[in-house]
């Protein structure tokens, strides 16, 4: 077999430590034994480094996670999780079977696409006033949406019993619901589910409070 030096190369991760994209690509290294560096880009310091013209360089929307992967760079976490997914060995982060595929995509996307982008960074810096409940209205919307989905589709997790890129979207963005105040006990689904994963390695080793990067007055 002939393997790239790219190949041979370890991923380097540009993310944050709060931010639950930068997460949804750490629980995917680690649920696949993939080895990563990891290059803090402070969203918060200096007015932000994703907007320095060198990070712009490496991702023009100017978010994180970045991923620089077998001589490619990467950004958008849905489309790192699926890269690794189809050229790295390990457990399957999306079923073989197709309507539990789609399924797992379908929780990815309602995630992904219509809850966390309504709460980032940049659109709250942009709200000004009203942080707190534009994103709990949005997180909310989105939650009332997804419980009923996941009453249909879990069973040990979000879709049946495999863990997916589904579970890897649905905990940071528990997280999310917790920092933004939303009360997950009205998600009885939502909040089985991610007490499950919560004792996963994959999800605990790669939690924003034990990161390189995490400050040390909330690093536990
Ligand atoms: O420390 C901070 O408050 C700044 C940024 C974040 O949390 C990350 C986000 O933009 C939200 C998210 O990842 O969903």
């Amino acid at each position: 077999m002939r393997l790239s030096l790219a190949c041979l190369t370890k991923p380097i991760l540009h993310g944050y430590f709060r931010s639950s994209c930068s997460w949804r690509v750490r629980i995917a290294f680690a649920l696949k034994g993939i080895e990563f560096d990891h290059l803090p880009v402070n969203l918060i310091k200096d007015g932000g480094q994703q907007l320095t013209d060198q990070y712009k360089a490496l991702n023009p929307m100017q978010q994180v996670p970045a991923v620089q992967i077998d001589g490619i760079t990467l950004s958008q976490s849905l489309a790192v999780i699926q890269y690794i997914e189809e050229t790295r060995p390990g457990p399957r982060l999306l079923p073989a079977d197709p309507k539990k595929r789609a399924q797992v995509r379908m929780i990815s996307d309602l995630i992904a696409s219509g809850i966390q982008p309504m709460q980032n960074l940049y659109v709250l810096q942009k709200i000004g006033a009203e942080k707190l409940q534009w994103g709990q209205h949005f997180i909310q919307r989105g939650f009332e949406a997804l419980e009923p989905i996941l009453k249909e589709t879990a069973s040990k997790y979000c879709v049946g019993d495999e863990i997916s890129m589904a579970d890897i979207c649905l905990v940071p963005q528990v997280y999310n619901a917790e920092r933004f105040k939303v009360d997950v006990d009205q998600f009885p689904t939502i909040k089985r589910l991610n007490q499950t994963l919560m004792k996963v390695d994959a999800f605990k080793l790669s939690h924003p409070s034990c990161q390189p990067d995490t400050p040390a007055d909330i690093r536990t």
